[in-house]
């Protein structure tokens, strides 16, 4: 098992001021309620207050159940918390814990599209704490209970439960069970252990670690090869101090009493307690190939990396994203709730846990395939002790769960709307699958696959600073920032920004030793177009624009971003009068409009003002060629005011003009046009055309001219809460993003990420 020797961390980890913007940035928090149906018209108003909303109320009051075909109940679980053990924190009450709970709500929409909402509870009284939560069920169609202390959360769990008619879970003992049960599958199969003889100790006797073990024994672990220790040690037989019912219940008849006698020969160690609790010392003493999961958070019993100090033979998982085999209820929750929502469950039982946890176990047996592989930074992880789970990102785990979850709550009589096809089923799941994330993570899993040096040519800038240090701490490459130094280490240090960082080089334009091969390379492109040389020499040494993209002209970085302070127009011509287009192509800008659900691509955004015919064919190739290197499958449409002849005009001329040229190039993507936007988007309006050549609705729309490009994207953003971005800058024939003047640093850094893209990965 030589591999684990390699165990390193997948991504580096952010600083403390990183999640603070992020956190405060925007509007601040990171949730926000989005009304699903139009409130615009008296009738509107009408049909969804009064009078119209007495109607499905009445429903309602006359059969509960039609409350899920007229409220949003159905699909909204509530993340409930008392903040009295936030993570490995501890006990910092119930505000505090909010943070942590949404991060939960936003988790179940990004990862299974299950509706949530935080709730924090400002009560350390258990009953105050369920009397609150009993009268909650109407609203929701799940509870998951969060970061509530041990043996408080057992009482209220299982009161909850018998009080509500909904499932009601508590994360931090399921979905932790689940996660580790099927980290556990897999760690013991890879070491030819079996789960009768296999000795486990437990650190930890709160929420996390009692739910852990009872699971695992319920999955034939025998209770006298499992010992549980707590800040006073060993949990054994006739122990009195800080004992409770749950511990007693797995008290062993033992004469070990510290943790450290417990893991001697010990096979398997389960940390759900605090930072540093396993010990060099402990970890030698276990037996070989040992499975260590140091399950704390934010920080483990003891990180991969001193395990590797000690031996190279342990199997090793932590609670956290930056290492490899990350046991987090994260991969649990969402799709438990998923499958169980689905199904109308009353509750979520053993049957359900087990199940999932045998899906999650299975999955990460099976081939990556490549739509997959960019969830794993763009390798294609092969099972063994480097992957014995699978990640957050997997985009096979929406499916996969839910459907066994959904399945075990039939089979155990707990659904109340069983699914008749479960391969229909699959098939919808993977549907809620967010594009978005998938975009950017596949882009940035190929970049940190084969890092690029980008060069930051604003790099006096804050945001600049900002974006460059995220990009480095992402593992994409390395980050030149242009500058005076004194300057960049002023601005630096007044935003508690740390420049002296590996991935960070600082370069002052004046005083490089390459200013004479730039300005011979400016002035050689520039002398017939009425440039003398002291004007090349001008823009080398004072304009950064233009220094940065001859640094990437010859070669001493790989791409640029620039654009904070100049504005698009003024920064391209920059860079234009530095670097040509590609031979054989056209400069265009395209934007990626993230939309619920779907993503396009809209183009020309950035270059050409009134395109002719020619230049919107040019257009839709560029786009296209786009759009395949993102991964997506171009479906070009050609959009104007009008359909396909109707009503007739000059601007519609010219965008059937192009699609005639685009027939006789004979590309190699569909394309068709023009029409309007509501036909190449909703395949009902398409279906009025049924000679139309595009197989679904476009994904790449080329507009008829730069205004209605920039105008749609924008109202996109601002109207319709797309994320937009871009323009990106395609065609160049070496690799440039320019971001909008005052981008925020998230959006430079996607830029860069993206110049590093275009670089070639
Ligand atoms: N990876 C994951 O998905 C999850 C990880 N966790 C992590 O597990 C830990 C416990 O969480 P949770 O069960 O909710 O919290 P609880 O407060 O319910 O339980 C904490 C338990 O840890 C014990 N403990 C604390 N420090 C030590 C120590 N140094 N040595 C031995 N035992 C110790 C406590 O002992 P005593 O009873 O004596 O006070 C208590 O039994 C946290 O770090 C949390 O982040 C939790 C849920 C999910
Ligand atoms: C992951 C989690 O829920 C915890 O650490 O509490
Ligand atoms: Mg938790």
């Amino acid at each position: 098992m030589s591999e684990t020797g390699k165990k390193k961390r997948a991504v580096a980890s952010v600083t403390d001021q990183e999640a603070l913007d992020f956190h405060a940035h925007g509007r601040p928090g990171k949730l926000e309620i989005t009304p699903t149906k139009p409130m615009a018209t008296q009738r509107d108003l009408s049909l969804a207050y009064s009078p119209g909303v007495a109607v499905p109320v009445k429903a309602i009051a006359e059969d509960p159940s039609r409350a899920y075909d007229y409220t949003a109940r159905g699909n909204m679980v509530a993340v409930i918390s008392n903040g009295t053990a936030i993570l490995g924190l501890g006990n910092l009450g119930a505000l505090a814990s909010k943070p942590v709970m949404e991060g939960k709500s936003v988790l179940f929409k990004r990862f299974a599209d299950v509706d949530s909402i935080d709730l924090e509870v400002d009560t350390e009284n258990v009953d105050e704490f369920i009397n609150c939560v009993r009268y909650l069920g109407p609203s929701f169609g799940g509870i998951n209970l969060e970061d509530i202390k041990a043996p408080d959360c057992f009482i209220i769990e299982q009161r909850l439960r018998e009080l509500m008619d909904i499932p009601v879970f508590h994360d931090d003992q399921h979905g932790t069970a689940i996660i580790a049960a099927a980290g556990l599958i897999n760690a013991l199969a890879l070491t030819g252990r079996d789960f009768k003889t296999t000795k486990l100790v437990c650190n930890g006797a709160g929420a996390a670690a009692i739910a852990c073990i009872e699971l695992i024994k319920a999955m034939g672990f025998a209770p006298d090869n499992v010992i549980l220790c707590d800040t006073k040690g060993v949990i054994y037989q006739g122990r009195e101090e800080g004992m409770n019912q749950w511990k007693s219940a797995h008290a062993v008849d033992t004469d070990r009493r510290s943790l450290k006698e417990a893991l001697d020969g010990a096979d398997v160690f389960f940390g759900l307690s605090a930072k540093g609790a396993l010990t060099a010392e402990m970890v030698k003493s276990m037996a070989p190939q040992p499975i260590i999961f140091a399950m704390a958070n934010p920080d483990p019993e003891i990180t991969p990396e001193e395990v590797t100090r000690i031996r190279d033979d342990a199997i090793v998982a932590t609670g956290r994203s930056d290492y490899p085999n990350q046991v987090n209820n994260v991969l649990g929750f969402p799709y438990i709730f998923r499958g169980a929502l689905d199904v109308r469950a009353t509750t979520i039982n053993d049957a359900m846990k087990i199940a999932a946890a045998q899906a999650l176990a299975n999955l990460a047996k099976e081939d990556v395939p490549d739509d997959v592989a960019a969830a794993y930074q763009g390798n294609r992880p092969r099972f063994g002790a480097q992957y014995i789970i699978p990640v957050p990102f997997d985009p096979r785990l929406i499916s996969a769960i839910p459907v066994a979850v959904a399945k075990a709550a039939m089979d155990s009589g707990v659904a109340r709307r069983p699914l008749l096809d479960l391969d229909a089923y699959a098939r919808e799941l993977k549907a809620r699958r967010d594009p978005i994330a998938s975009t950017l993570q596949n882009i940035y899993a190929r970049v940190r696959r084969h890092p690029k040096r980008v060069v930051f040519a604003e790099g006096e800038e804050e945001q600049m600073m900002r974006a460059a240090v995220s990009y480095a701490n992402q593992q994409l490459g390395t980050a030149i920032l242009l500058g005076r130094e004194e300057r960049m280490r002023s601005v630096a240090e007044k935003a508690g920004i740390d420049l002296d960082r590996p991935g960070i080089e600082l370069l002052n334009a004046r005083i490089s030793k390459r200013n004479d091969a730039y300005t011979d390379y400016l002035y050689a492109r520039l002398q017939r177009n009425g440039y003398l040389f002291r004007d090349a020499q001008r823009l080398i040494n004072n304009d950064r624009n233009h220094f940065a993209a001859c640094m990437v002209a010859l070669g001493d970085a790989d791409g640029m971003v620039t654009g904070l302070t100049r504005n698009y127009s003024t920064a391209l011509e920059d860079v234009r009068r530095c670097i040509d287009a590609k031979p054989g192509h056209r400069v265009i800008g395209a934007s990626l409009a993230l939309c619920r659900g779907r993503t396009v691509l809209v183009a020309d955004t950035a270059v050409h003002d009134m395109p002719s015919a020619e230049e919107l064919a040019d257009i839709a190739e560029e786009a296209a060629g786009l759009a395949r290197r993102l991964g997506y499958e171009p479906r070009v449409a050609m959009l104007a005011y009008s359909t396909f002849g109707n009503p007739s005009g000059e601007r519609s001329e010219r965008v059937r003009e192009a699609v005639k040229m685009l027939d006789k190039r004979r590309v190699d993507f569909e394309y068709d046009g023009e029409m309007a936007a509501d036909v190449a988007l909703n395949p009902k309006i398409m279906e009025q055309y049924p000679f139309c050549r595009l197989s679904g609705p476009g994904n790449v729309l080329v507009m008829p001219a730069f205004h209605s490009a920039s105008i749609s994207t924008k109202m996109l953003q601002e109207l319709g809460g797309s994320t937009v971005i871009g323009p990106l800058l395609v065609g160049l024939d070496k690799s440039v993003q320019i971001v909008s003047m005052g981008a925020k640093d998230s959006d430079i850094v996607n830029m860069a990420a993206l110049a590093a893209y275009n670089a070639g990965v």
